[in-house]
């Protein structure tokens, strides 16, 4: 799957990931491009280019998909439907502390991340970052509050996409030490839909 991943890279089929933040001038979330990540959608169309990945896709969606709807104490799940993002993330590339979904529209309920580096050293950084509370009253928590986990080839993660708050730290691969290819940093993280996910109330 990685060597795979890393072809569509090759190919220019990833674009710069986006996300959204907090403008406090403007007093509105807005879109930004996050530097050192790119993404890029798992479609059936690049089953020629990335037979395994998008096996692996389907089996998450028709195996997986049902044994966390069952497990879910936040209710079932969509069957047969997910929405998905392979990233890649070089030097420098993080994620700052987010939930997935901030509620509204948002079905997304249950997010998984299957990491796709075999090679993987702790000189690379780029850990998952998890809070241990579920909110941080005053800011991003501390290092003390944060449980770090590696992302290490074949490790599979799964939480609640509006519950858990997290990060990636930077991911540490600077081309003078040989930042080439082994040391980028592939997730593939799949997000399955709330059958009934309540609606969150505006401003609570
Ligand atoms: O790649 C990871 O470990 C986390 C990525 C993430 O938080 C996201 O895509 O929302
Ligand atoms: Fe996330």
């Amino acid at each position: 799957m990685r060597k795979e991943a890393l072809d569509l890279h090759r190919a220019g089929l990833f674009c710069s990931s986006m996300s959204s933040r907090w403008n406090p001038a403007k007093g509105e979330q807005e879109p930004y491009e996050k530097e050192g990540v790119v993404a890029l959608g798992l479609t059936p169309d690049l089953y020629p280019r990335a037979p395994s990945c998008i096996e692996y896709l389907i089996e998450a969606t028709d195996v997986l998909g049902p044994l966390l709807s069952q497990h879910s104490r936040r209710g079932k799940l969509k069957e047969g439907t997910q929405t998905n993002k392979l990233a890649l993330a070089t030097d420098a590339g993080a994620y700052p502390w987010h939930l997935d979904n901030l509620g509204g529209d948002d079905e997304r309920l249950v997010t998984l991340i299957y990491y796709l580096n075999p090679g993987y050293h702790p000189g690379l950084a780029g850990r998952f970052m998890r809070a241990r509370l579920q909110s941080s009253p005053s800011g991003d928590p501390s290092p003390q509050d944060t449980i770090f986990i590696e992302p290490r080839g074949d490790r599979l993660l799964a939480f609640y996409s509006d519950e858990l708050l997290h990060a990636v730290e930077p991911v540490h691969a600077p081309t003078a030490d040989g930042g080439g290819e082994d040391a980028h940093r592939i997730a593939l993280t799949i997000w399955f839909l709330g059958a009934d996910l309540p609606k969150k109330q505006d401003g609570g």
